[in-house]
């Protein structure tokens, strides 16, 4: 299984943000995109989950179900900057939702929801609204819905905000256990997430175009 981009370009209102962006990512391998704000990270990653169109480039995952290969977005999760909840269901019927809505991609197994809310530390609470949760419990179940239905690629802008030590480190674990596993992770960090096996890519948004950084 592989995630291979090649010459990405995209472009953000009338400038292009970056040029020639190719990677290659193997199971079991990270890519982790640094640079400062605005320097197109969650671009990158929305064009990797299909959300965005390139500008130019292809990027493509080849896998054992998919041998002719596949765009990444359709076996990928995608965790942004929003949680992707409802305030007013409770954790377990988002998390049901997103079950159900995202279908489990491959064999692997998936979790339920209780064992999912218990992964990120939160038990016993799946009956309560999402709204009423801390904004960190909040991203601790977004990241939960990664656990509910199997996807071998995790794209994942700034997993960790909002987040408290404990549960940066609790992630950082759940995200070295879906490497491997054999999983692929593209991440968007300002924090060091402590990963085996990681590439690092440094963005420099519409000044690294200029300066011919990418070109
Ligand atoms: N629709 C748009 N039209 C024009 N410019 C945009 C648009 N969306 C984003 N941009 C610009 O593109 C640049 C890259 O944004 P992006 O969100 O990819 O950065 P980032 O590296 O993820 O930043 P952060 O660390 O703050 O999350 C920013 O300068 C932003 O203002």
């Amino acid at each position: 299984m592989h995630l291979t981009a090649e010459n990405l370009a995209a472009r953000r209102g009338e400038d292009l943000l970056f040029v020639n962006i190719s990677f290659h990512l193997g199971a079991g391998e990270a890519l982790v995109l640094t640079g400062r704000n605005g320097s197109g990270k969650s671009t990158l990653l929305r064009v990797v989950a299909g959300l965005l169109r390139p500008e130019k480039g292809t990027v493509i995952f080849h896998g054992e179900e998919s041998p002719g290969g596949r765009h990444p977005g359709e076996i990928s999760h995608y965790l942004g900057h929003r949680n992707a909840m409802k305030n007013e269901l409770t954790v377990a019927e988002n998390l049901d939702f997103w079950r159900a809505f995202l279908g489990n991609a491959g064999s692997a197994a998936s979790l339920s929801v209780e064992d999912a809310a218990d992964a990120v530390g939160l038990s016993g609470i799946t009956h309560l609204p999402f709204g009423y949760l801390s904004a960190g419990q909040q991203r601790r179940i977004a990241f939960a819905k990664l656990l509910v239905a199997h996807r071998p690629i995790w794209i994942l802008d700034e997993p960790t905000a909002a987040l408290d030590a404990s549960a940066d480190r609790l992630l950082a674990d759940l995200i070295g256990a879906h490497l491997e596993k054999g999983g692929i992770v593209l991440a968007a960090t300002h924090q060091p997430l402590g990963l085996q096996n990681t590439q690092e890519l440094k963005m420099t948004g519409f000044a690294g175009v200029d300066a011919g950084i990418w070109g």
